[in-house]
């Protein structure tokens, strides 16, 4: 009953409970310096710094929660906030998206059997469906039958659809060995489970990542920003290295166009007058190349250091 009370006047941020997205979630928290303490089998955590509540809450739930207001912000798939508001209006109302997080990238895939099923999603027409996002392929499957009709999308209800489409909690990948479906609607990333499982994707319903989410109405739109800001301070660390070397003055405006640096790189005098010290940041998927490019001019002592938070 304590907690509760102490719930007034605070932000509520829902953050995934376990799955693919929980770890990253508590990486971004540290990064941003939110400290909690979670105390066994609470899914409510106050936050020691900040006028602020952590909810642990499935994902696949959490859109719903911040698009009826019952918490402010949250961290959730995309697939997750199209699948609970399924008309496009309805969600801009109720949910603001507040940045993409750059991790939980995958695509909700229709699949089917490698040996024996069709590779063309309009022969599925009229077939089993199994899915977790019954809305979704539900649309996805409208909008080709509307194709093969001619009948608007919209005009074509559940019951009058000729496609069948179940939903499954889970497992879907062993629905067509089964025997349940033809094909499945599910979440591919490495397309290693759907390997396994003997399928192959034939059809895209959509792409996802994790996304920042807030409530359209909520009253924290201040510590929102602040929030904002720091994750992506966060990811922003995460997109660069900080590199340092050695190099010939002569050589300086050369490798200055290697490493240019975000705003210019810093160029500090050495107490041999030949030669200077230069320290930028670098993307981190080039610093290997930099480095080799460097070398080649003739750079020496080349450090790279990792970013532990920043804002550019
Ligand atoms: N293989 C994946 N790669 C990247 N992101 C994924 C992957 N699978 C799922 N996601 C993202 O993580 C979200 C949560 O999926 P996850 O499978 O972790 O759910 P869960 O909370 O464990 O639920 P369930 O018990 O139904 O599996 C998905 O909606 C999607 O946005
Ligand atoms: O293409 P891949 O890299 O193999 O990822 C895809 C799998 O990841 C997700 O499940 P997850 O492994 O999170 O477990 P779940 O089936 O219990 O949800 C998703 O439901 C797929 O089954």
């Amino acid at each position: 009953m304590e907690l509760f009370s102490d719930l007034n006047d605070r932000l509520l941020f829902a953050v995934p409970k376990k799955g693919r997205l929980h770890e990253k979630c508590l990486e971004f928290l540290a990064g941003a310096d939110i400290q909690f303490h979670r105390k066994p089998r609470h899914d409510i955590a106050l936050v020691k710094n900040h006028p602020m509540a952590l909810v642990f809450l499935p994902a696949a739930d959490i859109a719903k929660f911040v698009g009826l207001g019952k918490v402010d912000l949250g961290i959730t798939g995309e697939d997750i906030i199209a699948e609970t508001f399924l008309d496009q209006a309805e969600r801009q109302s109720r949910i603001r998206q507040v940045m993409p997080l750059n991790f939980g990238r995958c695509r909700l895939a229709v699949q089917t059997p490698v040996k024996t099923g069709p590779t063309n999603v309009a022969d599925l027409v009229g077939k089993r469906i199994v899915t977790s996002f019954e809305g979704l392929t539900k649309q996805y499957f409208k909008a080709l039958e509307a194709n093969q009709s001619n009948q608007p999308a919209a005009e074509i209800t559940d019951a009058a659809m000729q496609t069948s489409v179940e939903f499954v909690g889970g497992s879907v990948e062993a629905a067509c060995a089964l025997g349940l479906a033809d094909a499945i609607v599910d979440l591919v990333e490495s397309g290693d489970t759907m390997r396994a499982a003997g399928l192959q994707a034939i059809g895209t319903v959509l792409e996802s990542q994790a996304v920042l989410i807030a409530n359209s109405r909520t009253k924290f739109s201040d510590l929102v920003a602040m929030i904002q800001a720091r994750i992506e301070g966060v990811i922003a660390s995460r997109k660069y290295v900080y590199v340092n070397y050695n190099i010939r003055r002569a050589d300086l405006e050369q490798a200055r166009d290697v490493t240019p640096g975000h705003r210019a790189p810093t160029i500090t005098a050495l107490l041999d007058p030949d030669w200077v010290a230069v320290s930028a940041m670098v993307l981190s998927a080039e610093v290997a190349n930099v480095m080799d490019r460097l070398k080649t001019l003739g750079a020496t002592d080349i450090l790279v250091f990792t970013i532990s938070n920043c804002r550019v």
